[in-house]
């Protein structure tokens, strides 16, 4: 099948990524709807705010004509309660003269004739003289709000004076004016009865009225407008949905290692960056038309009075900087949780700088232009600018706001201090569009991707990066790792005789020049260092040293076989993977990959189309169906459109998941996600013909039946390789042989073990590993092949003598030849890095010895009879994270006199008492 290339494919990708954006948005409902129509929710909150302010505002008349102004009555003494704050029981007034018994009719008149509400007995308190007043006012604080002082001082003459508690009092956002709520209206009361009394004529008629000025309108204050105060605040929180989602997103698919996937099918940067761009794009302009929309239904003058175009424009523009500076910020975030804290520091930050702009800053005379370039850089700045503009067009009674023809006119009066249009603001704005666009792709191309692998700081000016020539030029590392040297890969000749008979071949054929067609992959030394890296906290710098993860891998590959390359935590597996799929970059040497080279671009975009990878973890969207994840990968990979559904279906058939095909991969079992990861690493069929798979897996079983061939690494090195019978029987502890027994009779006929055991003691030299009733399990050495013919032809022979019912004969496990080589591989490390454990013996000794130490020889133990002295044999096994620990150990034996010691510790003073020594490690396994 052809795939598709170039432009076409580029046009592909794009549509099907758009397609996947498309889908993620949908079925994440909820926050799609946020974004889109969150505006409402911010323009109502400003309309009830703004209607608030004018039901408190309704008394005022200032931004009315007045030419007739009305009188209005007089209010009467209000109920002590009305006051703002008061003290239970309270009086509406009291009042002192009550010796005299004509201002006591005065007083009752009074309370008789409050207007609307004659006041009752209970509610006035009377005293003789003001002294006293004043001394009840002391102690009883807030009891009433006001007190009348009559004096008698002739037959026509009675004075009074009025005493009101003249502190105003704010309540829930509403001020008490003590003059007219308290002291007008008991002078008034004052007034009139004494009038009425004096006169005699208590009907007298008394009326009072307020009147204000006539006056011409005062324009409203625009600065306490709701749109004017919350307005720039309140839409740029509204941008932060948009914002917030896109960097979650961009995020999400970076920590999943969504995106690195897409790399490994060949997705182009320019597709998956465009595809972002434009439905994102498509979101924000009609959330943007939506917000103009909701803004000319609630009648604001703001959206009614300027331009459709010249508003909608300004919100359209800023969220489209708003999109491209979470583009930009995306490069810097790994997690998508930390979407949301960004958001929010660039809301305080937005914030903050609206705050700074309310005092004119920079937009003035009084500022220099380079402090209006560095301010207008950052988009919701620009932004309140523009919202300014527009909210000082309108804030004026039958001002006319900004048309579209009148955006580059400036609308203060005084040219020589107008540095902003809306039209000098919409070309900012593109202009710090396209700024933050163009960071956005240098900065994800520098900083370290989920690899760790990056471009170099001026990787743009290299001709060759725009011509594409020198291949594919990464660096590993963060930026500040750049600097120190980098230690040379160790050349160290393997001591394993396959290992190197297969380096040789390998050499020998990249020497020669010679392609065996029977190969796929062939590796030349590949070597990977990831360099150390040196994170600067806040109070200190952490540094990191470079590591050889691979130490020059020199191997083939055959067509048409299933290669299993094995190896401990940490051995280098995923590095080799990862550097054969162009994930990580190579260090040294290279690999063939059915002839093209993974160190050349073309190479690899060749290579991308031939192989298919099933990554360790299943990388997958949660909210995309196995379906939508296989037609958009076979996309990516440039499947020829038409071939897409059939073989998209072909695949879930062959994986089981037909039924599953509609149903989103978040609710897979673990087992479907398998297989779905499976079929989307087979898309397109890679290399039918001819196909080599290559398996790293922690399963020994499945490895032994799995693979025609078997690699096994550890610690960056190949250590061994060759069929699984191969390895088992060189590096097995030999040959594994069941005896079983006759079923034994309860009369005591059964045959007893000892001669048979005697047996294989008198041949062989070698005793039961496991002892049962029914069968005894012994383990023959490699050294005893020669025997096993004529041995067993005898056991055979003498079976009824044995009592022996079946003989099994094999070969050591798999999992015993790994542990073999993972031990040694650690014992090779830990005798050069000095790293031991401890082997408690069962006489209480602590013996410290080298990790993977196999015969370990017991200082101390030296006698003239045995002046060697004591070994015991340690077992291992790997823990659960992969490390290998202590299982057990054999009794304690003799050194046997004809072997050697491999590691000798360099001192035995431990200072930690007696029983603690360390331990010499004994090269006695290789006389197996
Ligand atoms: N980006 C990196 N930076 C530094 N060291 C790394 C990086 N990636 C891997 N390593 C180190 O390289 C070594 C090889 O790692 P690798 O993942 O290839 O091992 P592996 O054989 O695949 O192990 P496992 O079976 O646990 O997956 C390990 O010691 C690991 O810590």
């Amino acid at each position: 099948m052809t795939l598709r290339e170039g432009m076409p494919l580029l046009y592909q990708q794009f549509t099907a990524l758009f397609k996947k954006n498309l889908l993620l948005s949908w079925r994440n409902k909820s926050a799609t709807c946020l974004h889109v129509f969150s505006s409402f929710f911010f323009i109502f909150l400003i309309f009830c705010i703004q209607e608030a302010m004018k039901a408190s505002d309704v008394s005022s008349s200032a931004d009315v004509n007045i030419t007739d102004p009305k009188a209005s009555a007089s209010s009467p003494i209000p109920p002590c309660e009305d006051k703002f704050y008061v003290k239970l029981p309270c009086y509406d007034f009291v009042w002192s003269g009550n010796q005299s018994r004509r201002v006591s009719d005065i007083v009752s008149a009074i309370m008789a004739n409050n207007p609307g509400r004659p006041i009752p007995t209970n509610k006035v308190k009377s005293f003789k003289r003001p002294e006293e007043v004043d001394a009840w006012f002391t102690s009883h604080p807030l009891h009433a709000p006001g007190a009348l002082h009559f004096t008698e001082r002739n037959a026509t003459v009675i004075s009074y004076g009025v005493q009101t508690n003249s502190s105003s009092a704010t309540k829930r956002g509403r001020t008490e004016d003590p003059t007219f709520k308290f002291l007008v209206p008991l002078q008034i009361a004052a007034e009139r009865e004494i009038a009425r009394f004096l006169i005699g004529d208590p009907k007298f008629g008394w009326s009072f009225g307020f009147k204000e000025f006539a006056q011409p309108a005062v324009a409203k204050d625009v600065t306490i407008s709701p749109l004017n105060l919350m307005g720039p605040v309140f839409f740029l929180a509204f941008s932060m949905f948009g914002f917030v989602l896109q960097l979650g997103s961009l995020a999400t698919e970076k920590e999943l290692k969504l995106r690195q996937a897409m790399t490994v099918m060949g997705v182009y940067d320019t597709a998956y960056w465009l595809s972002w761009l434009i439905w994102e794009g498509i979101l924000t302009f009609v959330s943007s038309l939506f917000l103009v929309l909701f803004g000319m239904m609630f009648q604001f003058d703001f959206f009614l009075k300027n331009s459709f175009f010249v508003v909608f424009l300004l919100f359209l523009l800023f969220q489209f900087n708003m999109i491209s500076l979470a583009f930009m910020l995306s490069s810097f975030i790994s997690k998508s949780s930390s979407a949301t804290t960004v958001g929010f520091l660039v809301f305080l930050i937005g914030f903050i700088t609206q705050t700074v702009a309310t005092s004119g800053f920079p937009y003035s005379s009084t500022y220099s232009l380079s402090r209006r370039v560095i301010w207008s850089f950052f988009p919701p700045n620009t932004f309140s600018a523009g919202l300014q503009l527009l909210i000082e067009a309108t804030s004026v009674p039958g001002s006319p706001g900004i048309s579209w023809s009148k955006r580059d006119v400036c609308s203060k009066m005084d040219d020589a201090t107008c540095f902003l249009t809306m039209n000098k603001i919409y070309i900012w704005l593109v202009g710090t569009f396209f700024f933050w666009f163009v960071l956005a792709i240098y900065f994800e191309n520098i900083i370290p991707n989920a690899s760790g692998v990056r471009k170099k700081i001026f990787y743009f000016l290299k001709p060759s990066y725009w011509t594409g020539k020198e291949g594919n030029k990464v660096e590993e590392g963060s930026i500040c790792s750049c600097f120190g040297s980098v230690p040379p890969v160790e050349h160290l000749t393997s001591d394993d005789q396959d290992v190197l008979e297969e380096e040789t071949l390998v050499k020998k054929q990249a020497m020669d020049g010679t392609v065996d067609p029977n190969i796929a992959v062939q590796i030349h030394g590949l070597a990977k260092m990831y360099p150390g890296t040196t994170k600067l906290g806040c109070c200190k710098c952490t540094k990191t040293s470079p590591f050889h993860a691979v130490k020059g891998l020199w191997m083939n590959i055959a067509k048409d076989q299933l290669f299993c390359l094995l190896g401990p935590n940490g051995a280098g597996k995923t590095t080799t993977i990862s550097c054969l799929t162009g994930i990580n970059p190579v260090t040294g040497g290279d690999a063939l990959i059915y002839g093209d080279s993974i160190r050349s671009s073309v190479g690899m975009s060749n290579i991308r189309k031939m192989i298919g990878v099933c990554p360790q973890f299943d990388i997958l969207w949660d909210a995309l169906s196995s379906e939508e994840h296989l037609h958009l990968f076979a996309s990516i990979k440039g499947l020829p459109p038409a071939s897409i559904k059939p073989i998209a279906e072909k695949l879930l058939a062959d994986v089981k998941l037909t039924g599953a095909a509609k149903i989103r991969a978040g609710s897979y079992s673990g087992g479907m996600k398998r297989r779905l990861s499976v079929a989307i690493a087979l898309i397109g069929d890679p290399k039918l013909k001819g196909r080599a798979i290559i398996l790293t897996t922690h399963s020994m079983e499945e490895a032994d039946i799995l693979s025609d061939r078997i690699g096994i690494m550890a610690k960056g090195r190949l250590r061994c390789i060759g069929t699984s019978i191969r390895l088992k029987s060189r590096f097995g502890t030999g040959f594994i042989t069941t005896v079983s027994f006759l079923e034994n009779k309860n009369d005591g006929s059964g045959t007893s073990p000892e001669p048979l055991k005697r047996f294989f003691k008198k041949h062989l030299k070698v005793e039961p590993i496991e002892e049962k009733k029914a069968f005894m399990t012994f383990v023959i050495p490699h050294d005893k092949e020669k025997l096993l013919a004529g041995f067993f032809e005898e056991l055979q022979y003498r079976e009824s003598e044995f009592g022996i019912s079946d003989i099994q004969l094999g070969l050591a496990t798999l999992e015993e030849v790994f542990l073999n080589i993972a031990r040694r591989a650690e014992l090779e490390s830990a005798t050069a890095e000095g790293t031991v454990v401890t082997l408690e013996l069962e006489s209480g000794i602590l013996v410290e010895i080298p990790v993977g130490a196999r015969f370990v020889g017991i200082p101390g133990t030296e006698n003239a009879e045995n002046p060697r002295g004591m070994m015991v044999e340690v077992y291992w096994q790997q823990d659960g994270s992969g490390s290998m620990c202590i299982s057990g150990h054999s009794p304690e034996m003799r050194i046997p006199q004809n072997v050697s010691v491999l590691y000798e510790p360099p001192s035995q003073v431990l200072g930690r008492g007696q029983r603690r020594v360390r331990g010499s490690v004994i090269a006695y396994e290789s006389s197996d």
